[in-house]
């Protein structure tokens, strides 16, 4: 198996530029194949990854003009909500972002499409999603398991008058952004009413923002309804840049906690739409020294006063259901904390690219660390000074399990992880840019 060997670093500083949030790059790129016919938007500052080539590959094969002007930029020219691709099979590869937000469009496309993955997109729920969908008439038949990918969407069959339907939030926030993002497309005023608690809120305000920006404004009654009016159509903003990746920028955030310093991301701050930038709030809890501007954030450890090679961070404990990606990465930075960390209300973790509650507690054990993995929670005890192992780190094809790993380089240890190609999920150069940082 490939694998990569990251050598004990005693520090990590330095400057760099985030690569593009794979949530708004998804979002502006269907949003802006959804604007009104014949308008160009300019998309610039796209992520470059696996997850964004899923939905630029699909939008080409439904028709969509896509046209790459720079190494970031993309001219991306609207249909009306009317893609002329009818008939398409379209693979999803593992992206939640495409998947998601494409099953409900493509839903109110009076087409045929049959949806498809990896084998884990098909172990990764989206029942809710269906079953809200067929309550304003989507036609979709599942082609394996009941309520999973893979699944074949026919020319739905609308009932007459204003539209409503009730769509569960605890599994997946991405099945609400599906709905928001696809309702303009009925022409109808539609009302969507979220039942039981909606998990992951900040990337609704992310799909809200984003909508707004394309001219459509929801009207909502907290986190309960949602409504779209019937005159609701998106228009272009002509060009619109996408932010830097607030999860991506959490590995460096914590690397300059646990390194010492000063590590400055730059490409999100304090303007950012995105919710994982409160990642940064986490890290002060556990005693880092956060500096924010409007586009950059800067972090230095706190020395220990005997040995001033140390970082000295202290235990936590925080519900992480606004931050569940950049979650993962205080989990690993738990491994160097004084005391205990116990991450809270993170059931979602078992139905992403991995069940990440199981792999995060095999992984943190195999360092030396004492884990308690519960339905929801783990809480992390870290290795004593003489019980951290050099491990060689599985990532069960999860992006996120590779990048928290390597914030182990910074140990006495070393570390080494394997598959580490896995990033090319949302962050393909993520190991050089590591070492990089690292002296
Ligand atoms: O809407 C989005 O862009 C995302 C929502 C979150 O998923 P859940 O809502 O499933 O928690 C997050 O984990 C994912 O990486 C991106
Ligand atoms: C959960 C994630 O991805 P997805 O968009 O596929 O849900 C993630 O990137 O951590």
């Amino acid at each position: 198996m490939e694998h990569i060997t990251l050598n004990p670093a005693t520090s990590a500083r330095g400057d760099i530029k985030l690569p593009g949030s794979k949530s708004i790059s998804n979002r502006v790129l269907l949003l802006a194949a959804l604007s009104a016919k014949g308008e160009t938007t300019r998309v610039r500052d796209v992520l470059d990854s696996d997850d964004i080539r899923v939905m630029l590959a699909a939008l080409n094969t439904l028709g969509v003009s896509v046209t790459q002007v720079a190494e970031h930029d993309y001219d991306v020219i609207g249909t009306g909500g009317d893609f002329p691709n009818k008939d398409a099979d379209l693979f999803m590869g593992n992206a939640g972002t495409a998947i998601r937000p494409l099953t409900a469009v493509l839903a109110l496309q009076n087409g045929t499409y049959h949806l498809h993955g990896v084998p884990r997109m098909h172990e990764r729920p989206i029942g809710d999603l269906i079953d809200a969908l067929r309550q304003i008439g989507a036609q979709v038949e599942y082609k394996g398991n009941d309520g999973f990918p893979p699944f074949v969407l026919s020319p739905a069959v609308l009932p007459d008058g204003d539209l409503s339907l009730s769509i569960k939030g605890n599994v997946s926030s991405q099945f609400l952004t599906a709905v928001l993002m696809a309702a303009p497309l009925l022409k109808r005023t539609l009302t969507i009413h979220v039942v039981d608690e909606l998990i992951s809120k900040p990337y609704i305000e992310i799909t809200l923002n984003l909508m707004a920006r394309f001219g459509v404004n929801v009207t909502r009654n907290g986190w309960s309804s949602f409504t779209i009016e019937a005159g609701a159509a998106y228009t272009s903003p002509k060009e619109i840049y996408v932010e830097g990746d607030a999860s991506s920028a959490s590995y460096f955030l914590a690397l300059g906690a646990l390194g010492g310093g000063p590590l400055r991301v730059t490409g999100v701050g304090l303007s950012s739409i995105q919710g994982d930038v409160r990642f940064a709030n986490a890290l002060q809890m556990m005693g880092a020294n956060v500096m924010m501007g409007e586009n950059w954030i800067e972090v230095r450890g706190i020395h220990h006063e005997d040995d001033p090679d140390e970082t000295q961070l202290k235990g936590i404990e925080l519900d992480c259901n606004h931050i569940p990606d950049a979650a993962m990465t205080l989990a690993a930075a738990a491994l160097f904390a004084k005391g205990s960390t116990k991450l809270t209300n993170i059931a979602s973790w078992r139905v992403k690219e991995t069940d990440r509650l199981s792999a995060m507690a095999t992984e943190l054990r195999k360092v030396g660390a004492t884990v308690e993995e519960g339905a929801d929670y783990i809480v992390v005890t870290p290795p004593t000074k003489d019980a951290w192992q050099h491990a060689a780190i599985d990532t069960y094809d999860d992006h996120r399990m590779a990048m928290c790993f390597s914030l182990v380089a910074l140990s006495k240890v070393g570390v080494t992880i394997n598959d580490p190609k896995c990033v090319g999920k949302t962050f393909p150069t993520y190991f050089e840019v590591l070492q990089s940082l690292l002296k």
